[in-house]
């Protein structure tokens, strides 16, 4: 099985080229990849399939209008909704690969379509959709209780302000959420502001735990960082993977940065089966 490695601001994944939907991905291969020690390691699986092909209702319904579908998976194997940065790792690798042009189209997810825009190489921006907030949410985690606003990207988020800078909160457990207010589970933001329109923050993402960078929780805390008005602005995300950028324009949000491809080789059968 060939496989490429790639990230966005080091939120990273395994990329499965999979273009007529031959591969038969379980959830136990996906964490036996995303595996840092025994597997190739990675935050997430990035199936890449036409979108006829792809054996998901979802890419059904956006056949007549995306050739691609992203089937993303989670490190322990989890379905996810949307991967903002993955999405744009995504849309690198079907440029490169010369399955589609730079310029602007359509990739179908779990979440929608997504437009994804980009040239033959650098940053690729994506039109995340509208955020939909969701009103008040708490988390606890190893040093405390956090409130922060509930937002969905397609995917569930909670982006909570802090007072103090995130390098020192402790992300070592997984954040505790009422499971009445997130039944199927969230994404927990931690932010506090470091100047105007611009914050820092870190995520325990859903099925993977702490990781470098969130594309969906950057559009969240953003958000939450605005206000649930969300008056339109480009907001700097500084995150421990590097930084982007997300624009609010009061219809749709923007997400933008880099995406990159680290390398690319073949599995050995051996080890799959
Ligand atoms: N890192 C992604 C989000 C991936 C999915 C998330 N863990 C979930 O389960 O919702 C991003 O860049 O948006």
């Amino acid at each position: 099985m060939r496989f490429l490695k790639g990230h966005g601001t080091e939120n990273d994944f395994v990329i499965l080229p999979d273009p007529d939907g031959s591969l038969d991905l379980s959830p136990a291969t996906v964490a036996a990849l995303c595996d840092r020690r025994a597997g190739i390691g990675a935050d997430g699986v990035l199936r890449v399939v036409r979108a006829k092909a792809a054996g998901d209702p979802a890419a059904e319904e956006f056949a007549g209008e995306a050739e691609w579908f992203m089937d993303y998976r989670n490190a322990d194997g989890s379905i996810a909704e949307m991967c903002g940065n993955g999405v744009r790792v995504f849309a690198r690798y079907l440029v490169d690969a010369g399955l589609a042009a730079p310029g602007e189209w359509d990739v179908a997810t779990r979440g929608g379509l997504k437009r994804v825009t980009l040239g033959p190489s650098g940053d690729v921006s994506v039109d995340m959709g509208p955020p939909v907030v969701q009103g008040e949410g708490r988390a606890r985690l190893a040093d405390g209780e956090y409130t922060g606003l509930r937002v969905s990207m397609g995917n569930p988020h909670l982006a909570c302000p802090v007072d103090r800078p995130v390098r020192d909160l402790d992300l070592t457990r997984a954040p505790d959420v009422d499971a009445a207010v997130f039944p199927e589970g969230v994404n927990v933001e931690l932010f506090r502001t470091v100047g105007e329109h611009h914050v820092e923050m870190r995520v325990y993402e859903r099925g993977s735990g702490e990781t470098r960078s969130c594309g969906t929780g950057s559009v969240a805390t953003a958000v939450a960082a605005a206000g649930p008005d969300m008056p339109p602005g480009r907001w700097l995300i500084d995150v421990p993977g590097g930084r982007v950028t997300v624009t609010l324009d009061g219809r749709t949000s923007h997400l933008s940065g880099p995406a990159v491809l680290v390398a690319e080789g073949e599995l050995r059968d051996d080890w799959l089966r």
